[in-house]
């Protein structure tokens, strides 16, 4: 343990995933000129405000024009730029945690080619595949889940996201033999250059199919170690609350629980931080998942309205001297073209309660500034990022 770290302090760090503030210097290599998330889901609904994160800084934050800046932010805020050479949830997610990534990982903007599908049937016994295109998931179970039913071929597909997607409905293939499907399917796709395979049952009558909460993630383990490995060498717990165990394939995560929606990833980190301490690190996935892929800005304006009333009961639930942090991992536009993710500036609010409020934390060059923070707030040495816990304290 190093000499000066304080496992028994408490660190809470909330990912919105997908809630961009804005087109990233190098949005164009990504096609995503113009992207920004929250600035258009307050452009296309009227009224749309979120006091609560407006009072602690959001409308400070440079190049955010969506919402108003407040003269004295109860947080510091900034911004910050993404490093890594990929916009899907894995490379931002590794990025906190000082994971950098020295080759991206592959995407197949045109499916996944002969050999992997060949071998990938062989592997699971069937005689071929359907879809192996980029799709949304629920548009492609719509249009092939019933050749699914009638043919017990497995529905592959994969997206801007370097992911290997399998959707099969529960009632014709159990939710064990899909993910062993996944597993084999891991084993073929991974050395190729996919970060995660991803089981996708649904249930239901066609056109009515609904995807179900038995979706899982074969992720592949971070190249070098987190953050959180660093945290726990030191003593100090980390709770995953919602996917963050998936992400890091349990990397550095002491105990992980799963959530159903954003309502219940808000309960049980607010649960968390009445009854332990330690690094609280949630992931509120529904603002990508349901609104920004489906590329509804209502639904996600409601969810980011949801979440803002929620934060007064966070902030409360904190004690003097704990710290929270607020931010993003990527984009995705929900009125932008396509239905994928957008290269963009995320948001980062941070305060300890009760100590310094109101600096501007700039932009960041590198999401790893957030993990550094968190070390160091712990007092665990930490090599990766620049610790802005000066401008906290
Ligand atoms: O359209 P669905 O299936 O929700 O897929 C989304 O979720 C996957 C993983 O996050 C990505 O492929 C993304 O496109
Ligand atoms: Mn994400
Ligand atoms: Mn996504």
């Amino acid at each position: 343990m190093s000499n000066s770290a304080n496992p028994k302090k408490r660190a809470v760090l909330i990912v919105l995933d997908s809630v961009g503030i804005g087109e990233a210097p190098d949005a164009a290599d990504f096609n995503d000129v113009g992207a920004n998330t929250l600035g258009h889901i307050a452009e296309s609904n009227a009224g749309f405000s979120m006091p609560n994160m407006r009072s602690l800084g959001l409308g400070n934050i440079e190049g955010v024009c969506a919402i108003e800046a407040v003269d004295e932010p109860c947080a510091n805020f900034g911004r910050m730029q993404e490093i890594a050479p990929g916009k899907d949830t894995t490379s931002g997610h590794w990025e906190f945690a000082g994971v950098l990534m020295d080759k991206p990982f592959l995407t197949f903007p045109d499916g996944f080619p002969d050999d992997i599908l060949t071998e990938f049937c062989e592997k699971i016994g069937v005689d071929g595949v359907l879809g192996n295109v980029p799709e949304s998931g629920t548009v492609i179970i719509e249009r092939l889940g019933r050749e699914h039913i009638e043919t017990g071929k497995p529905i592959v597909y994969t997206s801007a996201d370097p992911v290997f997607q399998i959707a099969a409905h529960e009632d014709h293939v159990s939710v064990e033999q899909l993910y062993e499907w996944c597993e084999a399917a891991y084993e073929i796709v991974t050395p190729r250059g996919v970060s995660r395979v991803i089981a996708r049952p649904f249930v239901g009558e066609w056109p009515n199919y609904k995807r179900t909460a038995n979706r899982h993630d074969f992720a592949v383990p971070p190249p070098s170690a987190t953050m959180m490995e660093a945290l726990e060498d030191a003593g100090v717990h980390v709770t995953g609350v919602g996917k963050i165990s998936d992400i890091y394939a349990g990397h550095g995560i002491t105990s992980s629980l799963k959530t159903k929606s954003n309502d219940h990833g808000v309960e049980t980190t607010l649960q968390c931080i009445r009854e332990r301490d330690g690094f609280i690190f949630t992931n509120l996935v529904d603002f990508d998942s349901k609104y920004g892929h489906r590329r509804d800005p209502k639904g996600y304006a409601e969810a980011l309205e949801r979440f803002d009333s929620q934060l007064p009961e966070i902030i409360d639930a904190l004690e003097d001297g704990d710290l929270l942090m607020i931010t993003a991992d990527h984009g995705n536009d929900p009125t932008y073209r396509g239905t994928d993710h957008t290269r963009e500036y995320v948001p980062i609010i941070a305060f300890i309660k009760g100590a310094t409020y109101g600096n501007d934390l700039g932009t960041r060059p590198c999401f790893s500034d957030v993990g550094a923070t968190v070390a160091d707030y712990f007092g665990v040495e930490w090599k990766v990022g620049e610790s802005f816990l000066d401008r906290l304290i």
